[in-house]
């Protein structure tokens, strides 16, 4: 059997926010104080916790959209570090897709164009990039909406253009924060099972940010954040039933 890899490591990360007061003073809020674990390539993780807890803080950290004041990240075992603005530029646009709550989609721009924006901006083959499109869009459900805007679509259908536009050069790493935040439970778990999907059957690793124990509970583990730490690394060992009441369990 082919051993795992490890795609994530994060060892004792630290991250304040710093602002000043009306008096002058400056004021630390420490959000992340000493967090670890590491993930390994294929799993799919939740981060669950308060809010306010530095979910999307560590995200953020993880995805190199923002330094960490202390600790290390590993990527793929090189340090984060280490790596520096053309890698970093094409690891954020290749490697590691970010999916918000929020799609950010460009509502000038039809469905087809908004997929199709990172290989555009990358000035790649036009035709190539159709193809890619449509087979995306075929994968997710969205192919009679590729000629339609985003303000005409459903949110449920957004967050699907948003992740096949994240999916589009193919990540490895996938960093969702509260991607159902904004749907319906109807939508959510059309969202959720297309998730799924995109781990079981193309390996995608996923680390995902939720509120929701029904969301969390399609995951393999759940990562629990509290006081800055890592109050809990729950592994799911049975059906989705058993690990919502368990996550359950843990979020009281
Ligand atoms: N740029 C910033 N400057 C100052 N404080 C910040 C900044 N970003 C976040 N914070 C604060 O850091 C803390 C952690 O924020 P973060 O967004 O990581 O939490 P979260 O767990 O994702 O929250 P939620 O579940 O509400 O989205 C919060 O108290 C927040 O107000």
């Amino acid at each position: 059997m082919e051993k795992s890899k490890k795609i994530l490591k994060v060892e004792n990360l630290k991250k304040a926010y710093y602002s000043t007061s009306r008096t002058g003073e400056s004021i630390t809020y420490p959000v992340l104080n000493n967090v670890s674990f590491e993930i390994e390539e294929g799993e799919f993780v939740g981060i669950m916790g308060r809010s306010g807890c530095g979910k999307t803080t560590l995200l953020k950290a993880v995805g190199m959209l923002d330094k960490p004041d202390d600790g290390t990240i590993y990527y793929k075992d090189k340090d984060t570090k280490d790596i520096y603005r053309a890698e970093l530029a094409r690891l954020r646009r290749t490697e590691i897709a970010f999916v918000f709550q929020d799609y950010y989609l460009m509502d000038s721009l039809s469905i087809k164009e908004n997929i199709m924006l990172p290989l555009i901006l990358d000035e790649a083959d036009v035709q190539e990039s159709k193809k890619k499109c449509e087979e995306m869009a075929e994968k997710f459900a969205i192919t009679d909406l590729l000629d339609k805007k985003p303000y005409e679509l459903s949110g449920g259908e957004k967050q699907r253009t948003a992740i096949c536009r994240a999916l589009i050069y193919n990540p490895d790493l996938i960093l969702a924060d509260e991607p159902t935040g904004n749907l319906d439970s109807a939508s959510s778990e059309v969202v959720i099972h297309t998730l799924e999907e995109i781990n079981k059957k193309m390996g995608k690793t996923i680390l995902l940010v939720t509120h929701d124990p029904i969301i969390a509970s399609s995951c393999d583990r759940i990562i629990f954040l509290k006081d800055g730490k890592v109050k809990e690394d729950l592994k799911r060992t049975g059906d989705k039933e058993q690990f919502y009441n368990e996550i359950i369990t843990n979020w009281c």
